[in-house]
């Protein structure tokens, strides 16, 4: 015995160097036959394999020339083809790698009802049944066989081969990656073990399926297969090389459109999680495309966290596309073929993965050197001088690699130890900010009686200090802001703001404790990645949000360290904070940038902060010192959009996906988050509401919430006026002003938008409009503050404009007839809104306190026209923010405090493209546009 056995090694040796190598992910297309129900309907197929790898669209006359008539891939299946040939000549070479020790996976990606499961099952079931028949062939080998099956639904995970419904939680290892806790393994032992475990599953993912509302096609299925193999010479003698890998067979949720299938509350729900799973699996794949470049999200959803490997890492990884042929489909079996054709493009690198018992190695290493000694001693024959020069150039390639490698290493180590480094300051932090909130909370509930604002928690500061003409202005007017003034008693948003809003800001008669919120701030983010109602470990989310933490606080980091660019020919204000250490001496600015030097005269002291872009019309104020000059009626009077007619104005259609304006009776409570800097008011978002919370009294999503259901509500709308007709199938919507937008930051797969001609003049009709129904309809002022921040004038803002603007209209119409609308179970009302509101404010007056030191919130005081001898100054200043929405510098410096307050890093174009709100314009030539070109608008 002793040795290892030669061959044994030898075989592995040649298997590994065969591994390693960058491939791309196979990438087949499989068009099922039209359906009974299809035919029966006379539907035409409009789509048809013309040979191996192309499959042409027919029908090309009636779409025009906007999309490629053929598609070609690795392969491509026709509608008569087996699932059998779809596995000998297309997937059972990469799923066979398993049994070499490589890892591979079998994705399925298409449309509801488009033959997923119907290939899924007969490919998994094929692969067993080859490996089964090898492991016969290969008796000098010993086999375990191990099985499981995992579900991910509405991003919740469970075990299907385990009685218990529990959520699953995801850890983070250190050499595996992310795994799944505790997924229950079956041992196979053959095949007709297997086909019974796979009708267990199914049976369960029935059962299952029944209790959420019989959507099959809602969840993401993940059948896992692992492999380990010995030499059964070796077996427990502690001197064998193991194999072990595992093939993957996963059954995507249906691709198409949430809106398709679903309708409301619950279904809304589930329709957001498949959305963000998937989307984010788009976006995944799509950056992949483009090379490992940048950072990939696979953290955003579970799907891609558990697949990490099988997208670009260590995995050999073939997708089969499923398609229907059907006309009434052609949209959606576009979107599949988009995504893969960007499939075709993502490369991995997989590996032989061996594990090797130390004696094993010990062996291997006696062998490595006993043959470089014998080199050594036996001098090369005189002829090989070239062989020299060629071994001496590959051992110095070599050494170029090692070392590459190990300033690789070296960089992970460093980054490692600085999160380390992070991770224990952030866990200091959060301890002093803990004790602080809790102070502060007493304080503040002292406060409250006495208003003193004397006591300083945090070291910086807000206070507007830029003016129009250069000069200081004290807002000592208190009518400054006033715009309610000129509005038209006639006008319903006139008398909804009177009666309302302004009477009920001040409504104090129900603080709100924030105190025990502040503790818990660590810990919202994390709840993004959780799923409805499961009961995940605390532990877990504090794992997940102090990575997101770290990534936040790098970003902050980042962002506070240097301005954003911008056109230099653009003029821009800059928010900046200074950052110098002294709390008293510190202010957030309102800065002028290329332009207005008075300005920067007038006391600007930053010192390097954070500066914050912006270019929503607001020159013609800053120039003018002005109020827009539109009257209330010329805003009332301005036409709705062509897009208006498409909204639906009754509580079951588009209206009922609101949630970013909606106002819950039930979510009273405000708190903040100190990771993600954001701040939510009563019920902001019902999608967030839906998608994250675990108890409405304690979470507060942040602006990756507000973004994710901001796309949402952009999908949704495009999905709703597609079925109204109002968007071509081509993708285009037509607005009323004869402007098309292509339908794009809808669907992560489309590319590109199209600028609108004139935009700019657009942007400032919308912007207007947004700002005066904002008021009416009794926006969140968190809302309000993150729109403002994030869309300010691209052409891609576009969509999300006029996704805004209809809903505003129909929340306002709703109000004015004093009708409620139903969202995901809870009753708006205009009483509801506004009373939210209210507590918003209450809420962020109680923030001035900790944000502003004392000596700031003086001058804010003083700025805004509030006496300092008077009661409730904080909550004066409060009621006032956001409550002109005719003068823009009223609007810009609210938006600066609230973004203050709630701790908003507005980081320009970076932000929207990190949450992939924007889309650049393709065809027409992409026109900048500033605050300074909206100014003809204004003035
Ligand atoms: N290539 C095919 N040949 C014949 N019938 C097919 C083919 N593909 C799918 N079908 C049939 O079409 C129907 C839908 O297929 P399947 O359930 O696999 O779709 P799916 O994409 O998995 O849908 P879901 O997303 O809802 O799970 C089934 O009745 C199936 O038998």
């Amino acid at each position: 015995m002793g040795a290892i056995g030669g061959e044994e090694l030898m075989k592995w040796e040649k298997i590994q160097a065969m591994s390693g190598r960058e491939e791309k992910i196979l990438v087949l297309v499989r068009l099922r036959p039209l359906s009974e129900k299809e035919t029966t309907s006379n539907e035409a197929a409009d789509w048809e394999c013309i040979n191996d790898t192309t499959i042409l669209y027919r029908n090309t006359l009636r779409e025009g020339s906007t999309f490629p008539s053929t598609y070609t891939f690795d392969r491509v299946f026709r509608g008569d083809c087996s699932t059998r040939q779809v596995y000998e000549e297309g997937a059972k070479a990469i799923a066979l790698s398993v049994v070499s020790g490589i890892n591979s996976s079998i994705f399925a990606y298409g449309q509801t009802s488009s033959g997923k499961t119907y290939t899924m099952v007969g490919i998994t079931e094929h692969t067993v049944a080859d490996i089964f028949d090898y492991i016969h062939r290969h008796e000098e080998r010993a086999f375990v066989l191990k099985f499981s099956a995992i579900e991910i639904y509405n991003e919740a995970v469970r075990d299907l081969l385990s009685e218990d419904n529990t959520p699953l939680r995801l850890l983070d290892d250190p050499e595996r990656g992310t795994i799944v806790e505790k997924v229950t393994e079956e041992i196979l032992r053959d095949w007709s073990h297997l086909k019974e475990l796979l009708s267990i599953c199914e049976a369960q993912r029935q059962i299952g399926e029944t209790l959420l509302n019989e959507r099959s096609s809602r969840s993401h299925q993940i059948i896992k297969l692992t492999i380990e193999s010995s030499a059964r010479e070796f077996l427990g003698k502690g001197n064998s090389t193991t194999l072990a890998a595992s093939v993957n067979f996963i059954d995507l949720a249906g691709s198409e459109r949430a809106s398709q299938a679903l309708s409301a509350g619950a279904r809304l729900k589930e329709g957001c999680h498949i959305n963000r799973s998937l989307l984010t699996l788009g976006t995944v794949i799509r950056k992949l495309s483009k090379g490992r470049h940048g950072h990939i999200n696979y953290r955003d959803s579970k799907l891609t966290r558990i697949l990490q490997p099988c997208l670009g890492g260590n995995a050999r990884t073939a997708i089969i596309c499923t398609l229907s042929p059907a006309r009434t489909h052609v949209e959606q079996t576009r979107n599949t073929l988009l995504f893969a054709c960007c499939a075709k493009e993502v490369t991995t690198k997989a590996q032989v993965n061996v594990v090797m018992s130390d004696k094993a190695l010990v062996k291997h290493l006696q062998k490595e050197l006993a043959r470089l000694e014998s080199e050594l001693r036996s001098p090369a024959p005189a002829s090989s001088t070239s062989d020299y020069g060629a071994l001496l150039r590959k051992k110095d390639l070599r050494i170029e690699k090692m070392e590459k490698e190990i300033r690789e290493l070296t960089k992970q180590r460093d980054l490692a130890e600085s999160r380390v480094q992070d991770l224990l300051r952030m866990v200091g932090n959060e301890q002093n900010s803990r004790q602080a909130s809790i102070s502060d909370h007493h304080k503040s509930q002292e406060e409250d009686l006495s208003d003193d604002d004397c006591s300083v928690s945090e070291s910086s500061s807000v206070a507007g200090s830029y003016y129009p003409n250069g000069g200081t202005r004290k807002f000592n007017n208190p009518h400054y802001y006033d715009g309610d003034s000129r509005s038209n008693p006639e006008d319903p948003s006139y008398q909804l703001q009177n009666n309302t809003e302004d009477h009920l800001s001040d409504d104090t008669s129900s603080p709100v404790s924030i105190g025990n919120k502040f503790i818990r701030s660590g810990f919202i983010q994390s709840q993004e990645e959780t799923a409805v109602g499961t009961a995940e470990d605390p532990n877990d989310y504090c794992k997940e949000v102090r990575c997101i933490e770290m990534e936040e606080s790098r970003k902050n980091k980042k962002s506070e360290s240097h301005a954003l660019r911008t056109d230099e020919n653009e003029e821009t204000l800059a928010l900046s904070v200074s950052g110098d250490g002294d709390a008293s001496g510190q202010e957030l600015m309102l800065t002028p940038l290329n332009g207005n030097r008075e300005a920067m005269a007038a006391g600007m002291t930053s010192s390097g902060g954070l500066k914050l872009t912006r270019s929503w019309s607001c020159r013609a104020n800053l120039m003018t010192d002005s109020s827009f000059p539109e009257t209330a009626e010329q805003i009332e009077s301005t036409p709705p959009n062509g897009l208006e007619k498409g909204f639906p104005g009754r509580p079951e259609g588009l209206g009922r996906k609101f949630p970013l304006l909606t106002y819950g009776s039930n979510t009273s409570s405000l708190s903040r988050n100190d990771s993600q800097s954001s701040f939510e008011s009563a019920s902001i978002d019902g999608l967030r509401t839906q998608s994250i919370r675990t108890s409405a009294d304690e979470e507060i999503p942040g602006i990756h919430t507000f973004v994710a259901g901001l796309k949402e509500m952009a999908k949704l709308d495009y999905e709703k006026q597609l079925i109204d007709g109002q968007v071509e199938e081509t993708g285009r919507t037509v607005d009323k002003f004869g402007k098309s937008v292509k339908d794009v930051g809808v669907d992560p797969m489309l590319p590109a938008l199209e600028t609108l001609s004139d935009w700019p003049l657009e942007f400032e009709r919308q912007q207007k409009m947004i700002l005066e129904l904002w008021k009416t309809c009794h926006v969140s002022l968190v809302h309000r503050t993150y729109f403002f921040l994030l869309f300010k004038g691209d052409p891609s803002d576009s969509i999300y404009l006029g996704v805004e603007l209809r809903r505003l209209s129909f929340l306002k119409e709703t109000f004015s007839n004093g009708s409620k609308t139903v969202e995901d179970g809870r009753t708006l009302t205009l009483a509801s809104s506004m009373k939210a509101l209210g507590r918003e404010r209450e809420m962020l007056s109680k923030l001035m306190q900790k944000r502003f030191p004392e000596a700031e919130r003086k001058r804010l005081f003083q700025r805004w026209g509030i006496a300092l001898d008077s009661k409730r100054r904080r909550l004066q200043l409060a009621n006032q923010l956001w409550s002109n929405t005719n003068n823009m510098n009223h609007v810009i410096e609210s938006a600066a405090i609230v973004a203050k307050l709630i701790r908003f890093v507005e980081q320009g174009r970076a932000l929207k493209e990190m949450f992939g709100l924007s889309f650049k314009p393709t065809l027409a030539k992409r026109r900048s546009f500033s605050w300074k070109n909206g100014r003809a608008s204004l003035v």
